[in-house]
């Protein structure tokens, strides 16, 4: 089974990821962006100002094609419950966002193009735990560091994450992430557990498919 951890800067999920590891020893912990040259890629681009918004989307999507191809795919194949920090709803809001506030590019729903480009090869988790979280907490959480975690451009995000939830109600557990760490960590628990009750036997190769 597949599960993902979505939400803006600062919103808890790489602390509950981190607690995740001791609840469930057996599983994949994963992350994007990756360790990998394309993860490594992907950050330069985050630290330059000036980079094109297209080639950065285009940047991430390597990196998570990359991602599925040597972790993620022979994980589910293993039948292993995988829990990654950030997965492809990471780009629809962001780079979804990014491409919108954008000059010289004429799409017409950005967020949409951004699902479009994943849809033929990408995996669609089983789960995605959301952190809801207001984008000036999130920024000021964050520190404002890299050019995405400041709250104008987080507002934008957020919203997108709320066209995200509303398109597949199902797929998305919505977590209030200004509730103190200890809560947060038992509602994403009990989220993981139910779906982990309900894929019983329905996808027993675990292939998230
Ligand atoms: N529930 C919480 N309440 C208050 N602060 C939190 C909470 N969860 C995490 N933090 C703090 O907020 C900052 C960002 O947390 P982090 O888990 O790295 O978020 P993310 O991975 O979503 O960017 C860290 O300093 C962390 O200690
Ligand atoms: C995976 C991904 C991350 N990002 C952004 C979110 C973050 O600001 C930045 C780095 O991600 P990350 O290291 O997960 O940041 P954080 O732990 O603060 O949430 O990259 C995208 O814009 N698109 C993506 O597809």
């Amino acid at each position: 089974m597949l599960a993902t951890l979505e939400g803006l800067d600062g919103s808890g999920k790489t602390t509950v990821w981190e607690a995740l590891h001791e609840r469930y020893p057996d599983a994949t912990f994963t992350r994007e962006p990756t360790n990998s040259w394309y993860g490594d890629a992907v950050y330069r681009s985050i630290e330059d100002d000036e980079a094109d918004p297209l080639a950065e989307l285009f940047l991430y999507t390597a990196d998570h094609a990359d991602h599925l191809s040597r972790v993620i795919e022979p994980a589910l194949e293993r039948g292993d419950l995988v829990v990654s920090d950030r997965y492809s709803d990471s780009r629809f809001a962001y780079q979804g966002a990014t491409l919108a506030a954008a000059e010289g590019h004429d799409l017409a729903d950005p967020l949409e193009y951004v699902v479009d480009v994943h849809e033929p090869f990408s995996i669609t988790p089983d789960l995605t735990i959301y952190f809801d979280l207001d984008p000036e907490t999130a920024a000021e959480r964050a520190g404002a560091t890299n050019k995405f975690e400041h709250a104008d451009y987080l507002a934008d995000v957020r919203a997108n994450y709320e066209r995200l939830l509303e398109r597949e109600p199902d797929r998305f557990a919505r977590v209030n992430a200004t509730q103190d760490p200890d809560a947060v960590l038992e509602a994403v628990a009990d989220a993981l557990e139910r779906t982990l009750a309900g894929s019983d036997g329905r996808d027993a190769a675990g292939t998230g498919r």
